[in-house]
C-alpha cells in the first residue's frame, strides 16, 4: 500500500516536472524567435544610421568628430555646424564604437527628424537656441524614451515601447539635446557586467575579454570608444561609477531626489529606501558639470514632478575656492581593494592636498552590515520579483551565479550560511542578506535609517565636506566574474544606501609594478580575494578611477573635487 502510494506520487511528480519542463522549452523557443526578430530590427537600425551618416561629406564629418564637448556646443550655437550634421557624425562615431564593443541596443531613427526640425527653427533670426541645441546624447536602454523598449535585458519586455518620455528625456528634448542611440545593460540591471539575451554582451574597448562594467556598461563602452560625448546612465549600487572607473570615463550619481523618477522602470519596482538614480556619464568632468548646470538651472523638473525638491544648481558652491576637509579610506574593512585601486586613492589624496585641502583618515562604520542591509533592501522581496521574471525568460549565462542565489529558498540559505560561515565567513554572512519575512525587512529599513543618522553625526562631528575612496576592488574584470563577486560593490553601494552624491573620475592606469604588488602583497585568503587576484592579472594599461562622495544635495562639492582631481591628473 505504502509502496503504491509512493510510486504514484513519484509518477505524478515526474509528470509535473515534465509538464513544467515542456512548457518552459516551448516558451524558450518563442523567446528565441523574439530575440531573432529584435536583432534583425537592431541590424535594420544600424543600417539606417549608416545610410544617414553616409549622407554627410567626409570633411564635415571629420571636422565635427574632432570637436570636444564645449566646442561642439559652441559650433551648434553659432550655427557653424547644423544639428543634422552633428547627429550624422555621431551616428557614424557610434557605429564604429559599436563594432568594437557591441554597446548599442538601437539607434534612434527620429534623431534625424528632430535635428532637421531644430535646423528649420534656427532659420528664423528671432529664434533663441536652447542651451543644448543639437547636442547628440546617448541614453542607457532603461531610460524611458517614447516609442522605444526599456527591456532591461529581458526578452519578455521587448516590443512594449514606452508611451511617454521620462521627465529627464522631456527636459533634454526641450533643451535641444537629441537622443540618438540607446545603450546596453545587463539583464535585470542588478549586475556590474553588461550582457543580456536580447542584445548580447558589451565588451571593454581596451580588452574584449573584459566587461566595460555595468549596469551602465553600454554607456561607458560607447563613451570610452568615442561613440558618444555625453550620455545618461543609472545607478542603484554602482552602475554609473563602476563602468566609469573600468573604462576611464567619468560620471556622477546624484542623490536620489535631484531627478524625477516618474515612469522610470528600475530593476525592482517598489523599493522604498534604495533607489536608482539617473546621472551623466562623459569623457571628462567639465562635460558632466555643464550638463547638470544646465538641467538644474531652474525648477523645471520640480514643476513636472512635485516630489522633486526645488534644488537648483549652486554655482557658488561649485566655484568656491574654500579649502575643504575630506575623509579618505583605502580599505572599508569588508573587501580590501587590489593594490592599484589603493594607489589611485593615495594619488588623488596627494592631488587634493597639493590643492590645499585637508585629508584625514576616515573609516565608514559597519561595512559588512551595510552590504547585507544593501542587498536585502535592494532585492526587497528576497529576489522573488527577479526570479519570476528570469524564469519566464532566457537567462543570461553570465548572470547564473546571482540567479542561483536568488532562487535558493531563503530558509535553505540561512541553514547553509551557518555551515559556510566557518570556512568562508564573508560569504556566510552574505547568505543571510535576503529577507526571510516582512518583519526582518522592516527592521532592516529601521537599521538603514539609523545608519544614515550615524553617518550624519560622524560627518558633522568631524566637520567633513566629502569622502574619497576606491570605486571598486579591481580593474575591469572578465565578463563572468561580476556575478560571482557582487561583494566588490561595497565601495559604491554604501553611497546608495546613504543616498549621497557620488562620482567616479579616472586617476591612473595599471602598471607592471601594480601587477608585481598584486603578486607580492595581496593575500588570496578566501575565494573572493582569490578571484579578485586571479582576474586582476593581465590588466596593465587598464584605467583606474577613484570615488568622491558628498552628503545629499551637495553634488556641486562632489563635482568640484572630481574636477580638481582630474586637473591634477591631466594637467588641464
Ligand atoms: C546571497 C545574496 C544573493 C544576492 C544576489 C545579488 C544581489 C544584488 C547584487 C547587487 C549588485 C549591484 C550592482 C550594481 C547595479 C546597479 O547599480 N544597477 C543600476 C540599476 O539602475
Amino acid at each position: 500500500m505504502i509502496f503504491t502510494l509512493f510510486a504514484t506520487s513519484l509518477v505524478f511528480f515526474a509528470l509535473y516536472l515534465y509538464t513544467w519542463w515542456a512548457k518552459r522549452e516551448k516558451r524558450q523557443v518563442e523567446l528565441r524567435k523574439i530575440v531573432d526578430r529584435k536583432r534583425a530590427d537592431r541590424a535594420e537600425s544600424v543600417k539606417f544610421a549608416r545610410e544617414s551618416a553616409q549622407k554627410l561629406n567626409l570633411d564635415t564629418r571629420n571636422k565635427i568628430a574632432a570637436l570636444e564637448y564645449s566646442k561642439l556646443k559652441e559650433a551648434l550655437q553659432n550655427g557653424s555646424i547644423s544639428c543634422i550634421d552633428a547627429v550624422r557624425t555621431y551616428y557614424h562615431k557610434a557605429i564604429l564604437a559599436n563594432e568594437k564593443t557591441n554597446s548599442v541596443c538601437m539607434f534612434v531613427k527620429e534623431a534625424e527628424r528632430w535635428a532637421l526640425e531644430w535646423d528649420e527653427k534656427a532659420k528664423d533670426p528671432d529664434f533663441k537656441k536652447p542651451p543644448l541645441f543639437g547636442l547628440p546624447m546617448s541614453l542607457k536602454e532603461c531610460v524611458p524614451l517614447e516609442g522605444y523598449d526599456q527591456t532591461r535585458g529581458f526578452v519578455q519586455d521587448t516590443y512594449r515601447p514606452t508611451k511617454v518620455d521620462g521627465v529627464l528625456v522631456q527636459q533634454l528634448k526641450k533643451l535641444g539635446a537629441i537622443p540618438y542611440v540607446q545603450t546596453n545593460v545587463p539583464q535585470s540591471l542588478l549586475s556590474y557586467n553588461c550582457s543580456n539575451p536580447v542584445y548580447g554582451k558589451t565588451t571593454h574597448p581596451m580588452d574584449s575579454t573584459r566587461t566595460s562594467g555595468g549596469s551602465s556598461g553600454g554607456e561607458s563602452a560607447l563613451i570610452s570608444a568615442d561613440g558618444s560625448i555625453l550620455g545618461i546612465g543609472g545607478d542603484v549600487g554602482g552602475s554609473i561609477r563602476i563602468p566609469c572607473a573600468y573604462t576611464g570615463t567619468t560620471g556622477i550619481k546624484p542623490s536620489h531626489l535631484r531627478f524625477s523618477h516618474r515612469g522610470v522602470c528600475g530593476s525592482v519596482p517598489g523599493r522604498p529606501l534604495i533607489n536608482s538614480n539617473d546621472g551623466p556619464m562623459a569623457q571628462n568632468v567639465d562635460t558632466t558639470v555643464d550638463f547638470l548646470r544646465t538641467v538644474w538651472a531652474d525648477t523645471w523638473i520640480t514643476e513636472q514632478d512635485p516630489y522633486v525638491p526645488p534644488v537648483t544648481w549652486n554655482e557658488d558652491v561649485y566655484s568656491s575656492t574654500k579649502k575643504l576637509k575630506i575623509g579618505y579610506y583605502i580599505d572599508d574593512g569588508w573587501f580590501t581593494p587590489t593594490p592599484v585601486c589603493q594607489r589611485a586613492v593615495m594619488e588623488a589624496k596627494q592631488i587634493l592636498e597639493d590643492a590645499g585641502h585637508t585629508l584625514v583618515p576616515f573609516k565608514p562604520p559597519k561595512v559588512p552590515e551595510v552590504i547585507r542591509m544593501f542587498i536585502r533592501a535592494v532585492c526587497v522581496d528576497a529576489g522573488k520579483y527577479l526570479s519570476r521574471k528570469l524564469m519566464n525568460d532566457i537567462i543570461d549565462p553570465l548572470l547564473y551565479t546571482q540567479v542561483v542565489l536568488w532562487m535558493v529558498p531563503v530558509p535553505v540559505q540561512r541553514f547553509f550560511a551557518n555551515i559556510i560561515k566557518t570556512f568562508f565567513p564573508r560569504f556566510g554572512s552574505l547568505m543571510t542578506s535576503l529577507t526571510l519575512s516582512t518583519e526582518e525587512l522592516r527592521c532592516t529599513y529601521a537599521d538603514i535609517e539609523a545608519y544614515r543618522s550615524e553617518m550624519s553625526n560622524l560627518i558633522i562631528e568631524k566637520n567633513l565636506d566629502a569622502l574619497l575612496c576606491p570605486v571598486t576592488v579591481t580593474p575591469a574584470l572578465p565578463h563572468v566574474v561580476p556575478s560571482k563577486l557582487f561583494a566588490g560593490t561595497s565601495y559604491t553601494a554604501i553611497f546608495n544606501l546613504l543616498d549621497y552624491a557620488a562620482g567616479s573620475v579616472n586617476v591612473t592606469y595599471v602598471t607592471k609594478k601594480d601587477e608585481q604588488d598584486l603578486e607580492d602583497n595581496y593575500e588570496p585568503s578566501d575565494p573572493w580575494y582569490a578571484l579578485a587576484k586571479q582576474h586582476s592579472r593581465g590588466t596593465v594599461g587598464l584605467p583606474i578611477g577613484v570615488q568622491v562622495a558628498t552628503p545629499p544635495y551637495r553634488e556641486e562639492t562632489c563635482l568640484r573635487l572630481m574636477r580638481e582631481i582630474e586637473r591634477g591628473v591631466t594637467g588641464k
